[in-house]
């Protein structure tokens, strides 16, 4: 059998809408084998974030080298790094493996404002992991603090996106989940070409874990052996139906729904 895997660098969410618990789900929905290095273990719910408790280096190194030494893996997607010591660590482990196809997804803050990355790491960010990417997903306003620029017009963003691009990433994804438009448009650019993602804004204020579920979907796609625009488009069905059919748990910000997407090719309502 010809399998499939992908494996997630990032923090854990307790109220699993997010992070690991979030990526994990995506990657099993999309039919890949997946795999963990946890970075941090989080308190949390719909509510917010009640506490963040790091992995020591060795820790995060040791999971990271137990899945080089054995298993190997088609694809990396990283979520919360927290510091600069582990972004430097997970780069040096990513060179050493030569993991392919990796997926930055730049996270800072959570949705309820909680910071998962310190400041002085964004340079880390910048300077060691983004260059190793096939993908970066910042979000607008994580976008802005990678490029050091605001962020308003359509220009502004493909200025940006080239910017990212120049620091080394293969291409980049930036995300409209934060704009006020009656559409979300999720711009892909490569280096040679823009490709605008559009569709409609979901009113909602379940959308606790989209950027985890859609940088690990983009993962999935690419351990599966598409190409990056393809499994781009892809991942924003995951995402437009996961968000589309929300759980409706807890008294917060849900979570999303990764089984909407199954559900949905196969013609079953949730
Ligand atoms: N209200 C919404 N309706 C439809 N799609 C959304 C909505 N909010 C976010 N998305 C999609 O979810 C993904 C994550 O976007 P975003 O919310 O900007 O990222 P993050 O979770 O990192 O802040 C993107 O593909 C975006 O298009
Ligand atoms: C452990 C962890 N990692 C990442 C996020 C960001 O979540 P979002 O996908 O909503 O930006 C989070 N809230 N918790």
């Amino acid at each position: 059998m010809n399998v499939s895997k992908a494996l997630t660098i990032a923090g854990s969410d307790s109220g699993g809408g997010a992070g690991i618990q979030a990526d994990l789900k995506t990657f099993q929905e999309l039919g890949v084998y997946g795999m963990s290095a946890l970075t941090a273990v989080t308190a949390q719910n719909t509510l917010g974030v009640q506490g963040v408790y790091p992995v020591s280096i060795e820790g995060i190194n040791d999971q990271i080298d137990a899945i080089g030494q054995d298993l190997g893996t088609n694809a990396v997607k990283t979520g919360m790094l927290h510091s600069s010591e582990v972004i430097e660590a997970v780069s040096e482990k990513i060179m050493e493996y030569q993991f392919p196809n990796l997926v930055v997804d730049p996270v800072m803050v959570a949705k309820g404002g909680a910071k998962l990355l310190q400041d002085e790491a964004v340079e880390t960010l910048v300077n060691r992991l983004i260059p190793l990417a096939a993908v970066v997903t910042p979000n607008l306003p994580e976008a802005e603090i990678i490029t050091n620029r605001k962020i308003q017009s359509l220009d502004d963003k493909k200025e940006a996106a080239r910017q990212i691009i120049e620091s080394g990433a293969v291409s980049v994804v930036m995300k409209g989940g934060h704009e006020e438009t009656a559409e979300v448009t999720d711009l892909f650019y490569d280096g040679e070409t823009f490709l605008e993602l559009t569709s409609p804004r979901i009113n909602t204020r379940h959308t606790h874990g989209t950027g985890c579920t859609f940088s690990s979907a983009i993962a999935a796609e690419l351990a599966r052996g598409n190409d990056l625009d393809k499994a781009v488009i892809q991942a924003k069905s995951f995402i437009r139906a996961a968000i589309e059919h929300p759980l409706e748990i807890g008294a917060g910000h849900g979570p999303t729904n990764h089984w909407a997407y199954k559900q949905q090719i196969r013609g079953v309502q949730p």
